[in-house]
């Protein structure tokens, strides 16, 4: 999958006000009640990113977690990791 040019990559964080660029990934900070809601909320991250054979890095800092998307095997953005916020962003 082809990487995405700058301005694609506007145009989908557009759509995606919950999600900033950082460097070459694009990163979504949830803060929960307290650290069984924020595992909850890892554990639904499951299905899609297996669903989609595409996998976010997460940092779990007890009621915070960070979701960091990128192609790995491109080395950069894709319309994998804009999929995957989309679907990501429909969680509890
Ligand atoms: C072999 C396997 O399909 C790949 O390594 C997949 C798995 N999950 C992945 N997840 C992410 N975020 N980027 C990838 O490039 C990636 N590649």
């Amino acid at each position: 999958m082809a990487l995405l040019t700058a301005s694609e990559i506007q145009d989908h964080l557009t759509a995606l006000p919950n999600w900033v660029l950082e460097g070459s990934t694009i990163v979504c900070r949830r803060r929960f009640a307290d650290f069984i809601t924020a595992i909850a909320f890892v554990n639904q991250l499951v299905e899609p990113a297996e669903a989609a054979n595409h996998h976010p890095d997460l940092e779990i800092s007890y009621n915070k977690v960070t979701i960091t998307l990128s192609t790995h095997d491109e080395g950069g953005l894709t319309a994998k990791d804009f999929d995957l916020a989309a679907k990501i962003d429909q969680l509890g």
